[in-house]
């Protein structure tokens, strides 16, 4: 890798990349990748091209705070305008505003997160071919290319395919993998553009074909029958509709499964942040709940919660608020032992939960029955496609919201039955007692 490549910071992360294919692109047809660049489109309905008044919609969601606009931006004036700038010879001037613009930058990147597979080490031996492009120099190399430094782990199980490619990996769509820590820190040799691979469309749990690649073969391999007409599907991984609108600009629109119902994506989550659960936590105690919030932080790390649409707790929420709740000697017992306390619920941990989730709905503009009844009705079939988009999305988190609601109320209310019978039979059996002295 040279030296200035470096020096500009274009190693790391998706700039040198985006700067790779920002200047084939410039090349036009002296480029390999003119046909495959040429059919890559420059116009998506991700939220980093959003209005300020779409964007608005979006509030509460997780998408809001992943769209990494200024992030993106921030690469674009630090590494890339410097290293475009040193190298007159191969970023000419008049070249400049038509292909290495901001907006340009913006449109590559979306392709990639939108396109990209995420790859497996390279480890076979590079082609002469190969070699002479990586020795050409910054802008002529590419994410096949460059060695890789820790490939990922195929996703998922390998369907039966032909004895041949028993050895195939799995290639997956970028979105595989959690990508939590930003696409900043990623290694861009683990990223690729694969041209007619990424050809496909997805949909939740609808998958029949399926990307594997060999040493130096890639293979799109059916792994279900496909009659004539219809669709062939790849998998992104099922993601929640935030990520699908964020990386891809769709979203997933299907039958949900109990204990939820309608259309949505089952795939959704919605996060909710741990300092929920501390606010609400220490209106209920008198102690401090620094140090274990600290001790939560070293020993777990999860500083938000992320609930699914089967709307239960998830045990690190219990587990995490539990721990807030214990009795000072059982707290020091469990920091003494290093243990989690075990995700149990009881009545001190539904009210807390109540209160977490019945804060985190207020997040969004609007309430879960607003947006079902927009949903189901004609108005929304009037609104633009990125309002409907915010719609589902919001809708999705809030109904995991709702459901997990529900289902901690009922349980208190359970409680509350239990409580009250038990206190009617020790009423009885103490005037019982009474009547016999
Ligand atoms: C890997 S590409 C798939 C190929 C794409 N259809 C094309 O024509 O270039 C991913 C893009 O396809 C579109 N897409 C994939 N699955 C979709 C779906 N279920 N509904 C709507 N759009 C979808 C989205 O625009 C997404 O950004």
């Amino acid at each position: 890798m040279g030296k200035a490549w470096k020096e500009h910071g274009l190693h790391e992360g998706w700039a040198g990349l985006i700067l790779c294919m920002m200047w084939e692109e410039s090349r036009g047809t002296e480029s390999k990748w003119s046909g495959y660049l040429a059919a890559l489109p420059s116009k998506f309905d991700t939220p980093m091209f959003w209005g300020e008044e779409d964007l608005q919609e979006l509030q509460g969601t997780a998408v809001v705070g992943k769209i990494g606009r200024d992030e993106a931006e921030r690469n674009y004036h630090e590494k890339v305008a410097p290293a475009i700038k040193s190298r007159p010879d191969l970023f000419p001037e008049d070249n400049l505003s038509k292909f290495f613009s901001l907006e340009r930058y913006h449109i590559m990147g979306s392709r990639i997160l939108s396109r990209s597979f995420h790859v497996e080490q390279w480890k076979g031996e590079h082609s002469e071919d190969q070699e002479k492009d990586d020795d050409s120099g910054a802008g002529n190399s590419s994410a096949m290319d460059i060695d890789p430094a820790d490939g990922a782990g195929p996703a998922g199980d390998v369907p039966a395919v032909e004895n041949e490619e028993a050895d195939a990996e799995e290639l997956h769509l970028e979105a595989d993998e959690d990508d939590e820590d930003d696409e900043d820190h990623e290694d861009p040799a683990d990223v690729a553009m694969v041209p007619m691979a990424d050809m496909l469309n997805a949909r939740f749990e609808s998958e029949n074909a399926k990307l594997f690649y060999e040493e130096r073969e890639l293979r799109m391999v059916s792994t279900k029958p496909i009659k004539a007409g219809e669709e062939i599907w790849n998998t992104y991984g099922d993601p929640p509709n935030s990520d699908l609108l964020r990386r891809y600009g769709h979203v997933d629109v299907v039958p949900l499964r109990p204990p939820l119902s309608g259309l949505g994506n089952p795939g959704d989550v919605v996060e909710v942040p741990a300092d929920l659960v501390v606010s609400a936590v220490s209106e209920k105690v008198k102690y401090d709940l620094q140090d274990r919030v600290d001790w939560w932080l070293e020993e777990a790390d999860d500083d938000v919660f992320v609930f699914h649409t089967d709307c239960e707790l998830p045990e690190e929420f219990i587990s995490f608020t539990r721990l807030l709740l214990l009795p000072k000697d059982e707290w020091e017992k469990t920091a003494k032992k290093s243990k989690l306390p075990k995700p149990k619920v009881d009545r001190d941990v539904l009210d807390v939960a109540s209160q977490v989730l019945e804060k985190r709905l207020t997040d969004y503009p609007t309430t879960v029955e607003e947006d079902e009844h927009l949903f189901a009705s004609d108005a929304f079939g009037r609104l633009s496609l990125n309002k409907k988009h915010a719609v589902i999305v919001r809708l999705g988190e809030k109904r995991i919201l709702q459901g997990a609601l529900k289902d901690v109320r009922n349980k208190l209310q359970a409680f509350a039955g239990a409580a009250k019978k038990r206190g009617r039979e020790e009423d009885k059996g103490g005037k019982g007692k009474k009547a016999r002295r």
